[in-house]
């Protein structure tokens, strides 16, 4: 399926996204002062632009892994059917966990990932989201820090995509279909 013709109305500047990402920052940190061991796991390919801000405001020592998972591909309506397409790299039993994530929509993925990663007997597993649409959800789950609550929406920008374009816009845009 191809893009229907839009335009993207801005929603979250990049100003206001990365005075956010500082507050989270601080929140994460506190939580996790007291770990010398902290994995942060990157959800691509939406979270790339996230993590690579939200670590750089990290002073504690951290190490990063990406999981690749997928389920919209070229639509704007969940598949429901998650797809890991790459693990982790690294051991996850005993250690300290902070997954992050573009955004929490459905659900789905987030379910999916936490229950696998749960099963691996972490420390602690928490996670951090920038966006959540809760009107959308159709599991539940909850990110323990959240960026911003979004109305429902179908978001590209900052990492996000439509049909795989838009990531690279620096803001938080809102897809108008015309
Ligand atoms: O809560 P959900 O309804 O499951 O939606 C959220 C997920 O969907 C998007 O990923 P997508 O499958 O488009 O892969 P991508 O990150 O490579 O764009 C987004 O990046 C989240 O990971
Ligand atoms: O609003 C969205 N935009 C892009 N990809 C997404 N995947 C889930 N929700 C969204
Ligand atoms: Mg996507």
């Amino acid at each position: 399926m191809g893009e229907r013709p839009y335009v993207i109305d801005e929603l979250i500047s990049a100003k206001t996204i990365a005075a956010r990402i500082e507050a989270l920052a601080d929140e994460i940190e506190t939580f996790f002062a007291d770990s010398d061991k902290l994995i942060v796991v990157g959800l691509l390919r939406g979270s790339f632009v996230f993590i690579a801000d939200l670590v750089r405001e990290l002073t504690l020592p951290v190490e990063v892994d990406f999981i690749e998972t997928s389920s919209y591909g070229e639509a704007t309506v969940s598949s429901r059917e998650v797809r890991i397409l790459k693990d982790l790299r690294g051991e996850i039993a005993g250690r300290d966990v902070l997954v992050v994530e573009d955004i929490v929509d459905t659900g789905h993925t987030l379910k999916h990932v936490l229950h696998m990663l749960g099963g691996r007997k972490p420390a602690r597993l928490k996670v951090c989201a920038l966006l959540d649409k809760p009107s959308r959800r159709e599991v539940e789950v909850k990110a323990d820090w959240v960026g911003f609550e979004i109305p429902d929406e179908f978001v590209v920008g900052y990492g996000i995509d439509y049909a795989q374009h838009n990531r690279n816009l620096p803001h938080i845009g809102k897809v108008r279909f015309t």
